[in-house]
């Protein structure tokens, strides 16, 4: 696990060769910031003046017991995990730490890998919970801090409002982000957000995995040392190498063949590769975004994604709402794409008047926004500078001047459109349905629609363009 920032251990022994091992042990398993206190009086002033994040207390120590120091933190601190460590490994003091809020106990001599594990997991909690309160504060307060982060993203949603506040909220973890949404709906753009929101100094690189076998992604991602393979008549720097310092988004993530999982797991656990060819282990300090517009409950029940694998990359985790569940963002993203496009064209911009944007919000948008910025680039473009027209938008109908009651209510095909489809309507939804219920598996979702694998992925491209 890679570790939180903003970390500051605090250990407390009244034997200074303790304090000196356990700090160059934490030391070594990356876990900073250690401070040390070996008179047991000075605790709870120290936990008053600094942000401690975790506590490790030796239990029998003169003058303020570990005891009193425990009761004291889970009354004022609760938030902060306290390890206690003692030489009294009998059951009656474990069951006492655990009653009165330990977070976990461990006995003299402490076994060094059970105390990394303890520790780290102590800091994991203390960062969630940091973070759940920071969600909270913006929850409440509904602001941004960073708003320049968020410019290019149109919307007045209140599901992308909250996944903003989110972005900020994990802005200073280093853990992987794992980011779901159909296509089109803006998940590369939210990614970008990311970067930007946590400040950190290196660029944002982008890989999208989908079709990439195992060498192709490993050549790409990790590069090659020098005759490595035929061909190879120069070393090359992967991508993650050129993330060094930013962020590293890897799109299409349901797509990985599982060859290349098992080294990615070990790229987000270890933070270490190697180039191919190469025996020089290289480290990375890149943080991973990842996207997909998979299911990856399916893709995992199916085994085509290791679970291992998934667990470690939603440590932060959002979904992308599609556009038609935020309706409200057709007109704002119609007028920003209209005018926009209008520019480019060196046009007057055309006006969107309501009844325009009433059908549009109709429609079930299975391409998301990229379908909606195809449809106005049309639109402006047949355009001359004229409000935009119903029919510079084919296949949109007008929206009814009444919601249609009785014989279309008991209409299932209303119940699911909002109106009488068109075909074409109708053959986007099983699409995405079936694409749905297999997990995004094309081969199963031809069988579902009756369809040959080909045809099926023909209308998919033609649906995105
Ligand atoms: N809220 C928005 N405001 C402005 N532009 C947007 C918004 N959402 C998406 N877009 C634009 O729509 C297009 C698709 O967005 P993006 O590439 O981020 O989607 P995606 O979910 O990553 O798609 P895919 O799964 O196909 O990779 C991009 O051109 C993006 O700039």
């Amino acid at each position: 696990m890679s570790s939180p920032t903003q970390q500051h251990m605090l250990l407390v022994d009244d034997e200074p060769g303790i304090l000196t091992e356990v700090s160059l042990l934490l030391a070594s398993s990356d876990v900073q910031q250690v401070a040390t206190l070996s008179d047991s009086r000075n605790v709870l002033q120290y936990v008053k003046e600094h942000k401690v994040t975790s506590v490790i207390l030796d239990w029998v120590m003169p003058h303020v017991t570990g005891a009193e120091i425990l009761h004291a933190l889970t009354a004022e601190h609760p938030e902060i995990p306290v390890i206690v460590m003692t030489a009294m490994g009998d059951v009656e003091t474990a069951v006492a730490c655990m009653q009165q809020g330990a977070f976990d106990f461990l006995t003299k001599p402490v076994d060094p890998s059970r105390l990394v594990a303890s520790v780290k997991k102590a800091l994991q909690v203390s960062e969630l919970g940091r973070q759940n309160l920071m969600l909270k504060d913006y929850l409440l307060a509904d602001t941004l801090r960073n708003p320049d982060a968020f410019a290019g993203i149109v919307t007045t949603s209140k599901k992308m409002r909250g996944i903003f506040q989110y972005i900020e909220a994990i802005a200073s973890s280093r853990l992987p982000v794992l980011i779901t949404g159909e296509t089109g709906a803006g998940k590369e753009l939210l990614a970008r957000a990311v970067h930007e929101v946590s400040g950190v100094p290196g660029p944002f690189i982008s890989l999208n995995a989908a079709g990439l076998d195992d060498f192709m992604f490993s050549d790409t991602l990790f590069g090659h040392k020098k005759g490595a393979f035929t061909g190879a008549d120069s070393k090359r720097d992967g991508l993650i190498a050129a993330a060094a310092g930013g962020t590293l988004f890897l799109d299409e993530i349901g797509d990985l063949n599982l060859a290349s999982q098992i080294k990615l797991l070990r790229l987000l656990q270890e933070r270490e590769y190697y180039r191919i060819g190469s025996d020089l282990l290289l480290k990375s300090d890149a943080r991973i975004v990842a996207a997909s517009n998979m299911d990856f409950t399916a893709l995992r029940a199916a085994g085509s994604f290791r679970n291992d694998l998934y667990f470690r990359l939603c440590a932060h985790e959002f979904r992308v709402p599609p556009l038609r569940e935020r309706l409200e963002d057709v007109g704002p993203l119609v007028d920003y794409f209209a005018h926009n496009i209008a520019l480019e064209q060196g046009k007057a911009i055309p006006a969107a008047p309501h009844s325009v944007i009433a059908a549009l919000a109709q429609y079930r948008f299975p391409g998301n926004v990229r379908e909606l910025y195809n449809m106005v680039h049309h639109a402006v473009t047949c355009n001359d500078g004229q409000p935009l027209a119903l029919s510079d938008f084919p296949g949109i109908a007008a929206a009814p001047a009444r919601p249609p009651q009785s014989v279309d209510a008991a209409n299932p095909l209303f119940a699911l459109f909002g109106k009488f489809p068109t075909v074409l309507q109708v053959e986007e939804y099983l699409i995405a349905e079936a694409m749905k219920l297999t997990g995004g598996n094309q081969t199963q979702a031809a069988e579902l629609l009756g369809l040959t694998r080909p045809t099926l992925n023909k209308r998919l491209k033609q649906e995105r363009q």
